[in-house]
């Protein structure tokens, strides 16, 4: 399999080890299949990417707790100068063998370049490029002298890891335990023929390359003659849970951190006739961290889950640590508004996945226990091999996470179990047809045993009976963050396990915290259910995280994509890695009002936690909501014509520079789009366009602050509707609504029946408040998806001017987010005839925000211009999507210094005042 060369391997505690990369070591070697190949030889060049915890050597500046680069390049260089092999493949392993000797070294990316490889055609360069690890350990033995070397090391420091006496190091005996794959021609006899390389001068006895036997490629017809012999992995037994929890979840303080002996080589699972170990390259004891898929043994397979959303799955309430109610099932979930087209769609985790989910008959085959891990494995395996065409990023990202799963710990006789349990009535599956690769078929019960080997640590490793609701928050201010966040949501939703079951809007928040000139996130809440452990779950978030390359280096610096656990059932509790409900949940708005638009009576749980829309509407951030863009799901993405600062071909938080062309970074940003040019191949933006308005602002009834004032919406008949079984622990809607909701979303109506948005663009339940289709916005011919004008009041007239008598293509839709907008009289009924526009906002000086900071009309900037847009620029984001204003959460916090990054510019939302001249 390829691998995704240096992009990050998690450690057992979740976070990205540390990397020592050496590049270009370079040597002549003999290897490959061709008799020239051999006896003349040619460049090899190889890449490693050494992944370990370097903080023990940093700690006390000591060389001997991390490994040299010296010798790893020796060891690279020995190899690549070494003993030929027919494959570059082979000698990659070796590599990483040598390397994987050396005990902090917890994986290795390895690249063997053969730039001068016997290819008919022009070529720049042919590669091999492997990741092994202590789960997926090399299939040949390291040389000797790595491992000299690295044990040298170990008992006296880096000064005494002298040169090895063999540079080659192929000697019998080590090199028996793990045969060289393959073994194809007379140098297969490391007795003999180790000292080859022409260039290794310390090599003793070396032939000379002319006097090899030229080397055959076997004919087909004769396999028999250059089989390679089976490989027979080690197959570690698992350590006892004590010592696996201790090594796997225990942070190790610094500066006590040891590169611990090479473990006891333990015995073969099943394995007949054991094989010796080497002592420095057992490989370590598996640490087993809960899996991403670690499902409960009888949880139903997530791929039925999904695949039939009404079934009631099975569960049974787990009361030893979780309240009951935290473990209601969901019994029905709609599917999610969006999702299901994201699903179909190519994303970071590949379309093997979508194999994987749309294949649950897997499960039922003979001989085959299900279990996702295994689905994926078998469907990764096969998916892979089906699809090389597969854009390489994206492969990339796949075999990231991959390998990052693994990474988190499924227990490697689980993963060689999931690949080695053949159906007999399927027959071998091709990739192991060569007879390389089959290790022992662990009995059920083995299976079944290995993968629950380890007892939970705390409440966070419980492996729920049934599904939890859990409550997730994704963020992003970097990149392309909107491309970014809907992959991850449909990332998230395809994990075995967790389900989405509901999307708020995506809100365009200033940054709390953090650096003082970091730009806006978006920020988006999904509602899901899962029966993942709750550690489980966080890791599985950070995998989603780390696929879209989240680096850590600075306190609530910004992130190209942050995915925090708010809520895991009812559960309180915190860990060293893990805390629920989020520490920081209950005072933060940009992840309580895009949660209380989807859940409106949702509660917190925990200290500090309370009604949802309460604690939004007296957040201190509540002032750096900017807007709610409903349809940010199923649109298009803005198509802005130019790249963010970052660089990205999308600005990432579109706004209103984008659109004026006139801020911060006017070289960078996209042009102007007045509503007369709208974007290429789009019918204009109207004013008065498909905007959902919320006079209210965040809150109903235009009230933007005082838990008091706060009247989410009466929600009870939908409640009991979507939940005939109990009422949502969390008390948000996620049963089928329609019936008694009229749950549709403002972007189906108005453009695209088929394609719905976030549950967050759910009108008003009682189907008035929103035309019927007919009624709504009709696309343009050439636009199979209008845009989502915007009307911005702040941009109009102040009066009650009218709005444009709904031509083609967009009449205005005024939906409230949620029911209570409706019943709070602010929003005119809808009843199939014309919109009427809604209250128009007075324009008015604005409060300044609790937190004191200026808002924009009393920093200077006229009303209706407080972004520095001239009337009638459109911003380019908005005009591209349903987006909500939020009066009660207009400001800026920081308007008067843009920053750099992808939203480099003030908000082009411009406070007012509702029409009974509350602030808004
Ligand atoms: N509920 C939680 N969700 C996500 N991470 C958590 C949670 N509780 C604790 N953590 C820990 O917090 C660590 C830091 O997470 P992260 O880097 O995402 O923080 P942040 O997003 O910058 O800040 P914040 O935690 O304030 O949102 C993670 O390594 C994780 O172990
Ligand atoms: N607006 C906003 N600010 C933040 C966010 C975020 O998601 N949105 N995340 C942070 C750390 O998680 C810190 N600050």
């Amino acid at each position: 399999m390829t691998t995704a060369f240096g992009t990050g391997v998690t450690g057992p505690d979740g976070r990205s080890l540390d990397q020592v990369q050496l590049t270009g070591v370079s040597a002549r070697g003999y290897h490959g299949v061709l008799p020239s190949e051999r006896q003349t030889g040619q460049e090899f060049r190889a890449d490693v990417v050494l992944y370990l915890d370097t903080r023990p050597a940093a700690a006390g500046d000591d060389l001997a707790q991390t490994v040299s680069y010296a010798d790893v390049a020796q060891d690279v260089h020995d190899v690549l100068a070494g003993e030929p092999a027919d494959l570059v493949e082979t000698v990659a392993e070796r590599i990483a063998a040598a390397v994987l000797a050396r005990p902090q070294v917890e994986a290795v990316d390895v690249r063997v370049h053969k730039p001068q490889a016997p290819i008919a055609v022009p070529f720049a360069d042919v590669a091999v490029a492997i990741r092994r690890d202590r789960s997926r350990m090399p299939v040949v033995a390291a040389p000797a002298s790595s491992a000299d070397s690295a044990a040298a090391a170990l008992l006296s420091g880096p000064d005494s890891a002298a040169a090895p006496a063999d540079p080659l190091g192929y000697e019998a005996g080590t090199r028996d335990v793990f045969p060289a794959s393959p073994p194809t021609d007379s140098w297969n006899d490391a007795a003999e023929h180790s000292r080859s390389g022409p260039e290794g001068a310390s090599y003793a006895g070396e032939p000379e390359p002319q006097d090899l036997e030229p080397v055959t490629r076997p004919a087909p017809d004769e396999p028999a003659q250059f089989e390679p012999e089976p490989y027979q992995p080690y197959q570690q037994e698992p350590a006892e849970p004590a010592q696996l929890r201790a090594e796997a979840f225990e942070p190790d303080p610094l500066v006590e951190r040891v590169p611990a002996a090479a473990p006891a080589a333990q015995p073969a699972v099943e394995t007949p006739e054991p094989l010796p170990v080497p002592e420095l390259i057992a490989p370590a004891p598996v640490q087993v961290v809960p899996a991403a898929w670690d499902l409960h043994a009888d949880a139903p397979a997530p791929a039925e889950q999904r695949d039939q959303p009404g079934q009631e799955p099975t569960f049974r309430p787990d009361e030893q640590f979780l309240p009951e109610q935290a473990f209601e099932p969901v019994q029905q979930y709609e599917s999610v508004q969006g999702l299901d087209q994201m699903r179909d769609q190519p994303n970071a985790f590949g379309q093997q996945y979508d194999q994987f989910a749309q294949q649950p008959e897997q499960a039922e085959q003979p001989g085959q226990r299900f279990e996702p891990a295994q689905q994926f494995e078998q469907q990764f395996e096969q998916g892979y091999e089906q699809q090389p065409q597969q854009p390489d990023a994206v492969q990339n990202q796949y075999d990231q996470l991959f390998e990052q799963q693994y990474d988190q710990g499924e227990p490697e006789a689980t993963r060689v179990s999931a690949a080695a349990v053949p159906d007999p009535a399927v027959g071998q599956p091709e990739h192991y047809a060569a007879g390389q690769y089959q290790p022992e078929q662990p009995q059920a019960e083995q299976y079944q045993a290995e993968q629950y080997q380890t007892e939970p640590r705390d409440r966070f490793d419980e492996v729920p009976a049934g599904y939890v609701d859990v409550v997730i928050a994704i963020g992003a201010n970097l990149g392309d963050p909107q491309a970014t966040m809907r992959s991850a949501v449909a990332e998230l939703d395809r994990m075995p396990g967790l389900q989405i079951t509901d999307v708020s809007p995506l809100a365009r928040t200033a940054a709390v915290g953090g650096p003082e000139e970091q730009p806006d996130y978006l920020n988006a809440v999904l509602l899901a259910r899962t029966t993942l452990s709750a550690r489980g779950l966080l890791h599985l978030c950070q995998e989603v995280e780390n696929v879209h390359g989240r680096t850590r280096e600075e306190h609530w610096g910004p992130r190209t994509l942050d995915v925090d656990v708010i809520t895991y059932g009812n559960l309180t509790d915190s860990a060293e890695d893990l805390e629920v409900p989020h520490p920081r949940a209950h005072e933060r708005a940009f992840v309580l009002e895009p949660w209380s638009q989807i859940a409106p009576d949702a509660v917190l749980p925990g200290l500090g936690g309370g009604p949802v829309a309460q604690l939004a509407a007296t957040a201190p951030d509540r002032a750096g909501i900017r807007w709610l863009a409903l349809d940010w799901l199923t649109d298009p993405e803005p198509d802005q014509g130019g790249g963010g600062t970052t660089g990205s071909n999308h600005p990432a938080v579109p706004d209103d520079a984008g659109s004026s062309g006139q801020d911060a970074h006017p070289g960078e940003m996209p042009p102007a789009l007045p509503p007369s040019l709208p974007p290429s191949g789009r019918p204009p933006v109207l004013p008065g366009g498909p905007v959902v308005e919320v006079p209210g602002g965040g809150h109903p009834q235009g009230q933007h602050s005082g838990p008091v004032e706060v009247d989410r919406p009466a929600h009870g008949a939908l409640q009991q509707e979507a939940y005939p079984g109990g009422s949502h622990p969390q008390g948000y809607s996620s049963g089928p609504v329609p019936d008694v909701g009229g749950s549709v979303p403002v972007s189906q109506q108005t453009t695209q029946p088929a394609l719905t948005g976030p549950r967050g663009a759910t009108p008003a339940g009682n189907g008035s408040a929103v035309p019927p289709p007919e009624e709504a916005l009709v696309p343009a011919p050439q636009a199979p998806i209008a845009p989502r004008a915007v009307r911005d009041t702040a941009r109009e007239a102040p009066a009650h001017e009218p709005l444009p008598s709904a031509p083609s293509p967009a009449k205005p839709v005024f939906a409230p987010v949620n029911p209570s907008r409706q019943q709070s009289g602010v929003f005119p009924p809808m009843n199939g005839a014309a919109p009427q526009e809604p209250p128009a906002p007075v324009f008015a000086p604005v409060t300044p925000p609790p937190n004191g900071v200026p808002d924009q009309a009393q920093n200077g900037q006229p009303n209706g211009h407080a972004n520095g847009q001239p009337n009638g620029q459109q911003d380019a984001y908005d005009s591209d999507h349903t987006v909500i204003r939020v009066p009660g959460f207009v400001g800026d916090q920081r308007a008067t210094a843009p920053s750099d990054g992808p939203i480099d510019s003030v908000p082009s939302w411009v406070p007012v005042r509702d029409e009974r001249g509350r602030d808004a």
